[in-house]
């Protein structure tokens, strides 16, 4: 009826989400072993006002990233990356420029551009734009990445290099490219973005994250893994991650892959409802 209103759903700024979910990582406190408002973590380089710099150089790539996926939407999927990737790079070089060369955000660049893509691309194809079609978009742009880039070269100039060759872990790689299913299966079900804790600590129960095992090993990784669980399974309150904070610290290991992936379920939680289904259906 020509009066009614018409109601037009909240238009998801997937760039926007992602610099609102680096804010929400780095702001949830205690965390542990990572930066927070409290403490610098297992971290001797890094603290809360580096990564307030980082966020700031990293963000206005996030619409650059998703003009991208626009621009380069008609191109074959199996393109994609390598157009992407310069970009990334340059991303990367923006963020160690503003940390003075320290590693903040190198796999929340990686995981949020590839989102940020994502959305641009299925917005200029007309598709919606949901956790699910993202999810599947970004698995779409990676695949193959952990054959290309891992399994057919024997470099081990980093941590994700070394510990494929080492372990059979995928990292960040990996995670991509199977459409973050870490997060889709461990987290989503469960998303509400006024319970962060519950939802760091779902990540760290299940995440092989290469920043654990490049500091202690498969045993810190299963170490971690395994404290996650226990708080997950007997109930836990604040005291609890402060003296798992403090655990952590003790050992030197960080989580910081869990970090990244914690922004991405920020992303992929906001979005997992949109659009909304027609009445009467979904
Ligand atoms: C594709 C790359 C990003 C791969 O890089 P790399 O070969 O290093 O692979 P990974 O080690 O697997 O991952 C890199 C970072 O990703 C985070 N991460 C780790 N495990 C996981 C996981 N299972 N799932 C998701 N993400 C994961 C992690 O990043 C966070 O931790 C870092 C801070 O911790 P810290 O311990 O301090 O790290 P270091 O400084 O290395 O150690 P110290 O020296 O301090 O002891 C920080 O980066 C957080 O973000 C891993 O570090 C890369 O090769 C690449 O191609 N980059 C270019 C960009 C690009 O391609 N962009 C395209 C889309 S825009
Ligand atoms: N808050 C944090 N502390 C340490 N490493 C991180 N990587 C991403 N977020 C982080």
């Amino acid at each position: 009826m020509a009066g009614l209103l018409a109601i037009k759903p909240r238009v998801i700024n997937v760039a926007a989400l992602a610099e609102e979910a680096l804010w929400q990582e780095l702001e949830l406190t205690p965390k542990p072993g990572l930066v927070d408002k409290s403490n610098n973590g297992s971290h001797r380089d890094m603290d809360h006002a580096l990564f307030v710099r980082s966020i700031q150089a990293i963000s206005p790539w996030f619409s650059r990233f998703e003009e991208a996926g626009r621009t380069f939407s008609r191109r074959a999927k199996s393109e994609q990356l390598s157009l992407l990737r310069p970009m990334g790079i340059a991303c990367e070089q923006a963020m160690l420029r503003a940390t003075h060369g320290v590693n903040t955000h190198k796999g929340g660049v990686f995981a949020l551009g590839l989102l940020c893509f994502a959305a641009g691309r299925l917005a200029e194809n007309g598709e919606q734009i949901n956790a699910l079609s993202l999810s599947s978009q970004v698995s779409g742009l990676c695949q193959g990445m952990v054959q290309r880039e891992l399994a057919s070269r024997t470099s081990m100039a980093t941590a994700g290099e070394r510990q494929f060759h080492q372990f059979g872990l995928t990292g960040a790689r990996g995670e991509a490219e199977s459409g973050f299913a870490t997060v889709m299966r461990y987290v989503l079900p469960y998303w509400n973005p006024r319970a962060m804790h519950e939802m760091l600590l779902r990540l760290m129960a299940v995440n092989p994250d290469s920043n654990l095992v490049s500091r202690g090993g498969i045993v810190g990784l299963r170490d971690v893994q395994m404290y996650a669980q226990q708080l997950l399974s007997r109930g836990w309150e604040y005291d609890d991650l402060v003296r798992m904070d403090k655990q952590l610290i003790e050992r030197n290991l960080s989580p910081g892959g869990s970090a990244d992936l914690l922004s991405v379920a920020w992303v992929l939680g906001e979005c997992k409802h949109y659009p909304l289904p027609p009445k009467g259906r979904g």
